[in-house]
């Protein structure tokens, strides 16, 4: 990394926003490029994020997307172009000010995917070495990783040495370790990417509780839509260098402003018209037929907008439900047996004759029979308008 200019100011209104949150990281209008093979690659292009005290943001995205790149520029293993970052008050990045602050002096923890462990330091020297490197009295350490140690169910692993661990205690050594420094801010790199399905759901529970009980503020990074809907309370959903949608998970889930947003965030069936407005709901032609649901996205008359819905949103049914809108005759292509329910795709009726498949959720034992007509209904206050767009 390039000369460090060291010029930084800690106000604590700097650290409020307009709710009142504690604010612990700010990143603002953040750009990060690096040389790529046929010039530049922009990896962010100008992001903002504001993360409280107590929030967990996870940032997902598919491969490339610039998850990484952001959560290193604000740990600051990474030097962005332009834009501020602040931890806690505290600017610890501005182009404009000219100010760099190495990650050591960030107050930032950080959760690597390789655990990142020191082999040659059993569990209790791991986890108490950020408070030795401050020169903590001896008694306090022992006291306080044992506390950790107790927090992350290894309390009797202490004597243990990494390579006599398992990867999903390894990680939890690494968990504690990053708690223990009583960092405002905790960044997770994949944290569980190297740990099998069963350790993995134990350990996401695990970091919830302890964000409960130590109330850090967290950044997470996953391309694992399932992982990031369990662990977020602020979810980020990265595109190509820039932020696609911010919000809790079920308000992405269940109002994405964009067709990438709500196919990253689960199984969408997607009909295409043109739109027409009313009373605040959109009513879209289409090929089978109308079509109205909410805007979840602006969209004017005449536009072209596609109606999204997820497989539990729409109910095939043996009568015609009785409902104005958004009722479709359908034939039953395939069932799968998905353990809580049924998946069945149905074809849709179109006026040209090209079929639309889609995809929903039947309660087991609902009787649906391969080859056999029924109706779909979705009711429009579920289904989202959004605009065509690129997906
Ligand atoms: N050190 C580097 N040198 C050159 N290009 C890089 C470097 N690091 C990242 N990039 C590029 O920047 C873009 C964003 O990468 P980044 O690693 O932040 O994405 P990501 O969303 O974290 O992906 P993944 O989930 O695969 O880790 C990609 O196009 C990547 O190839």
């Amino acid at each position: 990394m390039g000369a460090t200019a060291v010029t930084s100011d800690i106000t604590a209104d700097m650290a409020r926003n307009a709710d009142g949150d504690d604010v612990k990281v700010r990143a603002s209008n953040v750009i990060k490029t690096y040389p790529g093979k046929d010039g530049l690659v922009t990896a962010l292009k100008g992001v903002s994020v504001e993360i409280p005290q107590g929030e967990m943001a996870v940032l997902l995205g598919p491969s490339g997307c610039g998850k990484t790149t952001l959560l290193r520029s604000i740990a600051g293993l990474e030097r962005p172009e332009g834009g501020e970052i602040s931890v806690s008050g505290r600017t610890v990045y501005s182009s404009d000010h000219k100010v760099y602050l190495p990650p050591e002096r960030r107050a930032v923890s950080m959760v690597f995917q390789s655990y990142a462990l020191w082999p040659h330091m059993t569990v209790a020297q791991n986890i108490g070495y950020p408070l030795a490197c401050r020169k903590v009295a001896k008694a306090q350490i022992a006291e306080r990783v044992q506390q950790m140690m107790d927090a992350v169910h290894l309390g009797k692993y202490g004597h243990r040495y990494p390579n006599q661990l398992s990867g999903g205690q390894q990680q939890r050594v690494a968990l504690a370790r990053a708690i223990i420094a009583d960092a405002d801010v905790i960044l997770f790199d994949e944290p569980l990417s190297n740990v099998d399905a069963r350790v993995r759901e134990e350990i996401r529970k695990q970091i919830i509780a302890l964000q409960a009980e130590f109330n850090f503020a967290g950044i997470y990074v996953t391309h694992d839509q399932v992982e990031a809907g369990a662990i977020a309370t602020k979810l980020i959903v990265m595109n190509h260098g820039e932020i696609a949608q911010v919000g809790r998970p079920q308000e992405l889930y269940d109002n994405p402003v964009s067709r990438y947003v709500a196919s990253f965030m689960g199984t969408t069936t997607e009909v295409s018209g043109t739109a027409t407005s009313i009373d605040g709901m959109v009513a879209l032609d289409t090929a089978v037929g109308r079509v109205i649901g909410k805007p979840t996205s602006a969209i004017v008359d005449g536009d072209r907008a596609v109606g999204v819905f997820r497989p539990e949103w729409g109910h095939v049914v043996h009568e015609h439900p009785g409902a104005d809108h958004n009722v479709w005759p359908c034939v039953v292509k395939l069932k799968s047996f998905m353990g809580a329910h049924m998946e069945v795709v149905v074809e849709l009726r179109t006026s040209s004759g090209a079929p639309v498949e889609a995809t929903v959720a039947a309660p087991r034992g609902s009787g649906l029979r391969e080859g056999q007509c029924y109706y779909l209904h979705v009711p429009s206050a579920d289904l989202c308008v959004l605009p065509e767009g690129e997906q």
